[in-house]
């Protein structure tokens, strides 16, 4: 039994009004990706995933920073991509990596609240290794 969330953690400012799941195959990224008005927050029920994080928010202290964290099923714990924070989530293991996201903001069909770049992209100063595909 693992907890996911609970407003009395007092974790996180905003309520969850809208949660969905998602799968990335092995050696396959979701990014990279931007979102200008919401955070996304992430749960991972199971596999291996890297975060890899790009920050371009002008007031940030890291600034234009690579960061990354690993989420992992010995250290379950939800964790918050601030808007403006470049991230591509990259399975790096040999299951599928199944993550439950809870944005603070409801998907908009009519206008998606996202940026897209490809992985290769010369625009972030980060190279992922040989084998990793995104969109
Ligand atoms: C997020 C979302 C997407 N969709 C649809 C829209 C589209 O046809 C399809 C795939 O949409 P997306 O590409 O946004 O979903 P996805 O490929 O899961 O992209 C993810 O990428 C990472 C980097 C993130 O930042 C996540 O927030 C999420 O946007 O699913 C929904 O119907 N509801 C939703 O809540």
């Amino acid at each position: 039994m693992t907890e996911l969330f609970d407003t009395r953690w007092n974790w996180h400012p905003e309520p969850i009004n809208f949660v969905y799941t998602y799968t990335i195959r092995p050696g396959l990224a979701k990014g990279w990706g931007l979102h200008k008005e919401h955070e996304d927050r992430y749960f991972l029920l199971d596999g291996r995933m890297e975060i890899v994080c790009y920050d371009v928010r002008p007031d940030s202290k890291t600034y234009g920073e690579i960061s990354k964290i690993i989420l992992c099923p010995e250290n379950p714990r939800i964790i918050s991509i601030p808007a403006f924070v470049w991230h591509a989530n990259v399975n790096i293991g040999n299951t599928d990596v199944r993550v439950v996201n809870f944005p603070t903001q409801p998907y908009d069909h009519a206008k998606p609240d996202k940026v897209r770049l490809p992985i290769g992209t010369d625009l972030i100063p980060y190279t992922f290794p040989p084998g990793i595909n995104g969109w």
